[in-house]
């Protein structure tokens, strides 16, 4: 991605008079407004809004609007001058007055709100966004919805709505309020006593949450995994069916924890449960379970995990899982947490593992039972190896170390399997995928309003992320690729990888080793670096069960976890099912970005450098790049000549022909390179803040002649 800030060099380097409103840059807030005191050159003095005085740049200050209204514009392409500060201050204008939502151009932006705003959900709202033409109302969720609906059935075209964001940026909330709003539109009776299809989707929520969503330290209900929600309707718009997939869950989270984080929420509404189903899972308090008590955070402020228990369960009838199911799947739930509280010790044989007390052969026993498979089994299953060589069958002994290993190796394929998940290398991929995609559209979308207005116009180049794709998926020659060959390779190891990989993209500009690490490598994605360790790469990369686990629980008596573990041919294959992630964006698609202001997760406050980052990382100041790069700021003729026609009085006189008018006052104010579209005048960047300049040169003029 190109460095933000050349961004506005063009709007920078017009001089700007004396008495001009500017932004300046700001450590503590990102950026200051003010006013320009004096011009020495290219140095510029400003008295800022604070009281204090500073002198920068001439190219590092901005021209601030000082007719932009004081409650913001809701569509950044409406501010007069687009640049970084500008962008920024409106955000911030309208959040404080409880107004979330702002589009930049067909990009809805949605700031998390950390407070419940019950009017703008209504059904009253609903009714008002349906058929209204996308921007006439306020931004919302609902008018993007809307867009979309209408779209698919007047084009027949399937549509995709994108939600982004970063942990506890509201992509949850976001998404809800679309399916709340496809539900209104495609909705349908449901026949007597069942329910209806856009009930199930939505009531698919509190079960995806109880599985896959966890307390972190950014948001208390953190969805960790991917979802992607389809909702199929008929020929007459009405939803005829819906799938929620989901992908990536992350899974260390199921036996490693580290304060003050939770594990999955249903491990804890499991022991919350009513007493029938405590004792029949042989449950107890959750302190008492390893996999539970690594932290000290067991409750949630304002939330009951009992009462979420008989939630979940309700939601789970909703969606279809019948008791027998829901039954089998806390019966998993409850036997991982005994499986945690399997400790080992020393064996007879040199290097063995028996479990290590009375209190571990019950968590055994209660486990076996739980997965209905044979406790022997569970047993050498944690604690032997069996090694098949050409000649003859070696049964190894694995150490106390190694046996809890096995252990934890079996609690999260199963919970996973349970959640049918991929890796947290992969979603960093996904996202990427979707940010090419993304810089696709909004330069389309752009090409799309020149050619309307029937304006000239050259290719205009912009950087995409082609070159991390590559990186990574490159065959042959990508880090997969390469991961797949170290894997086929009995006697690579984590470090000889990491060599490779350091040779082979040594001058990659997208990768680097972080200084001091011996296999750690650093992708620099476009939402920042990431750096990953090799050493738990190549464990994941092979995402095998261990033999002796699959054949355990493939000869469950529980048809439900035989059911998780299918035979090899009996399984999809794992390469189909991700590469089709990206290959689901190809519908039209639509964008919403979520937006945290401050990661105290409190209401009203708005953190400058925080949300900027998150716009300059989420592609928002990339799409504003991309129109900057064009003519972005856009003016219907007679705004345009309600704002400039004092700079050229008599271009007025007479004439109706507004078109005429606006090129007679282009001409006599000599601007270049500016476009005539059919409907509006089109400039470029910076030229706006160039013919305000003159507007208050001339005020000034004037003041100083009446004077
Ligand atoms: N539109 C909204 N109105 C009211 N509260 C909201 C809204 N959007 C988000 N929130 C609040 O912010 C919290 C976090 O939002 P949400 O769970 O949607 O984030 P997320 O982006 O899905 O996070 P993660 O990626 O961690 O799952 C919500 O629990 C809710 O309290």
């Amino acid at each position: 991605m190109g460095n933000p800030t050349s961004l506005y060099l063009q709007a920078a380097s017009i001089s700007l008079p004396v008495g001009s409103l500017v932004w300046v840059e700001d450590p503590d807030i990102a950026w200051i407004d003010g006013e320009i005191l004096e011009v020495n050159g290219s140095d510029i003095k400003v008295l800022c809004n604070s009281g204090k005085t500073v002198v920068v740049k001439s190219s590092n200050v901005y021209a601030k609007d000082a007719e932009a209204p004081p409650s913001g514009v809701d569509d950044m392409t409406k501010l007069a001058y687009l640049h970084e500060p500008g962008v920024l201050h409106n955000l911030k204008a309208r959040y404080d007055i409880n107004e979330i939502y702002t589009y930049t151009g067909n990009i809805l932006i949605a700031v998390n709100p950390f407070r419940r705003l019950p009017h703008l959900y209504d059904t009253h709202m609903m009714a008002q966004y349906k058929g209204a033409a996308f921007g006439e109302l306020s931004p919302h969720p609902y008018a993007v919805a809307d867009a979309a609906y209408r779209l698919m059935i007047n084009d027949g075209v399937s549509q995709s709505i994108l939600v982004s964001g970063e942990s506890g940026a509201g992509k949850t909330e976001s998404t809800k309020q679309l399916m709340r709003y496809l539900a209104y539109m495609g909705g349908r009776a449901a026949a007597e006593g069942s329910r209806s299809v856009e009930q199930q989707v939505l009531e698919s929520n509190p079960v995806l949450e109880a599985f896959g969503n966890a307390k972190t330290v950014r948001n208390n209900n953190s969805s960790r995994f991917g979802k992607f929600v389809e909702i199929q309707f008929d020929q007459k718009g009405r939803i005829s069916g819906a799938a929620v997939r989901t992908y990536l869950l992350e899974r260390s989270r199921v036996c490693q924890l580290s304060d003050p984080e939770r594990n999955y929420h249903c491990f804890y509404m499991l022991c919350a449960a009513p007493p029938e189903d405590i004792q029949r899972f042989k449950l107890d308090n959750p302190r008492t379970f390893h996999y539970l008590n690594q932290t000290n955070c067991y409750e949630l402020n304002g939330v009951d995990d009992g009462k979420e228990y008989l939630a979940t369960r309700k939601a789970m009838d909703v969606v279809g899982i019948n008791s027998e199911e829901q039954d089998a799947i806390f019966q998993v739930v409850a036997a991982i947490l005994h499986l945690g509280n399997i400790e080992f010790a020393k064996g007879k044989e040199i290097d063995s593992s028996v479990p290590k007390n009375e209190k571990s052969w019950f968590h055994l026993k209660t486990a076996a039972e739980l997965f209905m498979c044979d406790v022997k089994a569970l047993e050498d299953s944690l604690c032997k190896r069996v090694i098949v060589t050409r000649d003859e069958t070696i049964t190894k002994w694995l150490d106390p170390e190694a046996a809890v290993t096995s252990r934890d190796a079996l609690a999260k394929i199963v919970y996973s399997r349970l959640f049918d998940c991929f890796e947290q290398f992969c979603i960093n991929l996904t996202n990427e995928k979707l940010q090419q995609h993304f810089n696709q559209h909004v330069f389309k979308m752009e090409q799309e309003e020149y050619t309307k207005e029937e304006i000239n116009w050259s290719y205009i180049e912009f950087i995409d992320n082609q070159d991390i794709l590559d990186l990574v998926e490159k065959k042959p020659g990508g880090i997969i690729a390469l991961l797949d060959e170290a894997c086929m390779f009995p006697r690579s190891t984590h470090e000889t990888f990491a060599q490779k990989l350091y040779q082979t993209f040594k001058n990659h500009k997208r990768f680097c080793k972080p200084k001091l690490a011996r296999s750690d490598f650093t992708i620099c994605h476009y939402a920042g670096d990431v750096t990953y360790q090799t050493e738990l790469f190549l464990e994941k990369n092979k995402d095998y069960v261990i033999a002796e686990h699959q054949a355990l629980l493939n000869a469950s008596k529980c048809s439900f976890v035989s059911g998780l573990f299918p035979t090899s041919n009996e399984e999809s294959s794992k390469q189909s099912k991700f590469s089709s992630i990206g290959s689901r964006f190809k519908a039209q698609p639509h964008y919403i970005r979520c937006v945290k202001p401050n990661n105290l997760l409190k209401p009203a406050i708005f953190e400058n450098n925080n949300v900027l980052q998150q716009l300059r990382c989420g592609g928002v100041m990339e799409a504003i790049r991309i129109s900057m790069a064009g003519y972005p700021t856009r003016k219907p003729f007679y705004e345009f000549l309600d704002r400039f026609g004092i700079l050229s009085p008599e271009v007025l006189d007479g004439s109706t022909d507004e078109v005429a008018a606006c090129k007679r006052l282009l001409e006599k104010v000599g601007l270049q390179g500016y476009q005539i579209g059919k409907t509006k005048v089109f400039l470029r960047a910076g030229q706006m803040a160039e013919l305000d300049a003159r507007r208050t040169e001339g005020n000034l003029l004037g003041m100083y002649m009446r004077a």
